[in-house]
This record gives structure tokens, C-alpha cells and sequence, in this order.
């Protein structure tokens, strides 16, 4: 979902819905296949995100290979068991369909609202290429050109956020394939981006034990850092030459980040992750047609919102999750009062982002100053019904009851 700045007349929004649910995972589980952890992308420096994204991943089944489904005679039959047991349904690459349980005193009567005017909606088997060329490509050619940009993931706990952000070395996500775009073209002879240097940086929001929120730099040597105003003081950031050392600062940043194993998920970011690749354009001289610049793009991880019956969270991982479904409330809050305001600008826009460290960081994209982009990971079990449509609610620019 695109949040333009006010000034500009982009058309809203993204949806991403995630492939089902698997069943509940254990973190007891076999080895990592080492052949998929050296696997490369035509030649290019592996992404180890696999390594720190699964240190003991569970027996997960194999992707199934987007081919069209062969026409079987009952192939209707399993669409329509398929329907009944999901709540959402693709229209078509701009809506969805959310239907709630028939209640059992009235069997017939479904109810069913459409939510309208996404950017693009992705169904279960979209490729990360196919939403990277959709959603993020834009980003970066507008980052690259001069401008901020930032995207953000929302979405509950296991629903694919992290993945989709940053994906496996088989399967990158938007993170490294933005960087393989971005060095692709910095190595480019004679092209005005290799006149650019890039510099990364990496922090997370989180809160020990509902102490209040912190900001953690994620870089090396890392230390605690403050939000002034709308500005992160005292980070690092790291210069970087090449895709390897981008590669590299990430996933020693990904190491760093606080995750856990929950019921939905065994291994669930329990922080909001930023990074900021930042562009510094020379002046090379006066024939340079690109005057100096330092476009940031921005990409934010959330943590997902959870219940604690489905997550079976307590003590600490408890505190985590008050901390986590504030900051996932107080985003949705901003999201809506900008959506509204968008719609109708007599509508004021509440000042909701005072309410939480990450929204007073991306208080400039949440008043619609700046352009930002939402990605919306999704479930569409009939069980996650009620979540589907809070966040749906919050995100969507329309909704009509069918
Ligand atoms: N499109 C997908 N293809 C393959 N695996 C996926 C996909 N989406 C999610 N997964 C897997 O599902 C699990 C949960 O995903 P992920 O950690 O990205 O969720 P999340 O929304 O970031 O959760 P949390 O908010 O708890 O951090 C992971 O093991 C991830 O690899």
C-alpha cells in the first residue's frame, strides 16, 4: 500500500497475502540442508540470511513450483473446499474479499465485505521477484534518483513479514534484491550512480522485560542509541563499497536483532528493525547533471501483532508482546488517521505517533510528508478471521459490506 505525500496523486496501496499457515513448528528440528545455504543466485554472493533466520529450522516442505494446476475434474470441487476454509479471497490484482463464518443460527447468510483500492494484491504463490518488481523496483529507482522511499512490513507474527523483507539465499527478498540493484548499477561504467557512495545503517525498537521502549544500534559495536525530535542520534553508519559488505553488515546486524520462538512462530522478531541505506552523490563537477544528494531508503520489519492464547506467551515473551501490539496499535491508528485524511483532507490527522518510538521516527511518512509504502502479509484461515479484518480495516483505503 503506497502512502504518497500529500503534494503527489500516486494511487494507494499493497497487499501480500502469506501462503497458509503451516501446522505449529518445533524448534526441535534437523540440521540446515548445507547444500541450500551455499546455493548463489547466478554468481552472486550467497545471502546467509538462512543461517540466521533458521538456525534449527523445523522440516518445512519444499516450495511447491508455480506451474498452472492441471484441470482435474474435481479441481472445482477443491476450490470450493478451499474457499470454505479461508476468509479471504482474491477479486482481483487491486481488492479482496473477506468473508466471515456463517454464524450457525443463520447458515445462509455469509457475511462478506470487500476491501478496495490496493496498489496490487499478491496471491499465495506470488514470487518475491513478482512483488519486488511491483512494489520495491519503484522504490529504489525513486531512491536512486534522489528521493527517500521507505517500506514497511505489517502484518501478525508468522505471516511472512521477515520473509518477504528479507527471504533466504534461494528466495532473497526485498532488502538484498534492492542491494543487488543498487550495486548493479553503482558498478555500471559511465553511469551517474557510480559517482554515489552508500552508507548502512541498522537499529532496532524493542523493550526488555516492558522497561520501557529502547533503540539498539544493530551495526558492530552497536550501542543503546535516543530519538531526537524524528532523528536517531549517535548510530553508526557504515560505508559500503560493494554487495558483499552490505550482505555482510546485514546479517551480522539480523544476528544481533532479538527474536524468539513463540507458538506462531519459532523464531519471531520480538523488535521493529530498521535499516537505511543512505545515497551520497558527488558533485563531480559542474557538467554534473545530478546536483549532491543523501536519499535514505528506508525499510522497516515489524514485529506482528500477537494474542497471547495463540502464541502461549508468558513472563518475558509476555512483556514483549504488550510492548510489540502497542507499537503494531499506535502504527495502525497513524495508518488509518492518514488514510482518512487522505480521503478527506477536512478530516484533521490525530497525532497518534507521539504514542510510540517507532511512529515518532516515521512521523514524516505518517503525516503523508514523505512516500511511503506498505507491504500487508496476511493469514486467511477461517481462525484468523478477526485479525484479517482489524488489519484490513486499519490498512485498506475502501470498504464495502456485500
Ligand atoms: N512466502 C513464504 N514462503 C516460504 N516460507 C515463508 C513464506 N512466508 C513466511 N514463510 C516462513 O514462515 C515462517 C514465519 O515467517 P516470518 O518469520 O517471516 O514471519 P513474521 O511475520 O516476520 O513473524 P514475526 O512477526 O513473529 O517476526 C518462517 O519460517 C518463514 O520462513
Amino acid at each position: 500500500m503506497e502512502f504518497p505525500p500529500a503534494s503527489s496523486h500516486r494511487a494507494p496501496t499493497t497487499v501480500r497475502r502469506n501462503p497458509p499457515r503451516r501446522a505449529k513448528q518445533t524448534p526441535l528440528a534437523a540440521a540446515p540442508d548445507p547444500s541450500s545455504l551455499s546455493s548463489a543466485v547466478d554468481g552472486i554472493t550467497p545471502f546467509p540470511l538462512d543461517e540466521i533466520l533458521q538456525p534449527d529450522p523445523p522440516q518445512i516442505p519444499p516450495p511447491v513450483p508455480k506451474s498452472p494446476e492441471p484441470q482435474s475434474a474435481d479441481s472445482s470441487e477443491n476450490l470450493k473446499n478451499k474457499n470454505k476454509s479461508s476468509c479471504l479471497a482474491v477479486n482481483d490484482s487491486h481488492s479482496v474479499t473477506l468473508s466471515a463464518q456463517p454464524s450457525l443460527l443463520d447458515l445462509k447468510r455469509t457475511k462478506s465485505e470487500v476491501y478496495d483500492g490496493f496498489s496490487f494484491v499478491f496471491p499465495q504463490d506470488s514470487l518475491q521477484q513478482e512483488v519486488y518488481d511491483k512494489v520495491m523496483n519503484p522504490l529504489v529507482l525513486d531512491f536512486m534518483g534522489g528521493k527517500n522511499a521507505l517500506l514497511v512490513a505489517m502484518g501478525p507474527t508468522g505471516s511472512g513479514k521477515t520473509h518477504t523483507m528479507f527471504g533466504c539465499p534461494r528466495d532473497p527478498g526485498m532488502l538484498p534484491l534492492a542491494l543487488r540493484q543498487i550495486f548493479s548499477h553503482a558498478t555500471g561504467s559511465g553511469d551517474p550512480y557510480s559517482s554515489s557512495s552508500y552508507y548502512l545503517s541498522m537499529f532496532e525498537i524493542y523493550s526488555e522485560r516492558g522497561k520501557g521502549e529502547r533503540i539498539l544500534d544493530l551495526s558492530p559495536n552497536g550501542i543503546d542509541l535516543s530519538l531526537q525530535q524524528s532523528t536517531i542520534k549517535g548510530h553508526q553508519e557504515v560505508m559500503i563499497s560493494n554487495l558483499a559488505e552490505a550482505e555482510s553488515l546485514v546479517t551480522c546486524g539480523m544476528l544481533k536483532r532479538a527474536t524468539a520462538a513463540t507458538n506462531s512462530n519459532y523464531q519471531s522478531s520480538r523488535s521493529q528493525c530498521i535499516i537505511n541505506i543512505r545515497a551520497a552523490r558527488k558533485s563531480v563537477d559542474d557538467e554534473q547533471h545530478f546536483p549532491p544528494n543523501n536519499a535514505v531508503l528506508t525499510i522497516a520489519d515489524l514485529a506482528g501483532a500477537e494474542r497471547e492464547r495463540k502464541t502461549g506467551n508468558q513472563g518475558a515473551r509476555l512483556l514483549e508482546s504488550n510492548f510489540i501490539n502497542n507499537t503494531s496499535m499506535v502504527f495502525g491508528l497513524c495508518l488509518r488517521s492518514l488514510l482518512e485524511h487522505q480521503k478527506n483532507p477536512k478530516k484533521p490527522l490525530h497525532k497518534h505517533f507521539k504514542n510510540s518510538l517507532l511512529t515518532r521516527y516515521l512521523k514524516y511518512y505518517l503525516e503523508g510528508k514523505k512516500h511511503m509504502t506498505l507491504i500487508l502479509n496476511l493469514f486467511r484461515g477461517r481462525e484468523d478471521y478477526a485479525d484479517t479484518s482489524f488489519l484490513l480495516r486499519q490498512a485498506s483505503p475502501y470498504m464495502k459490506i456485500k
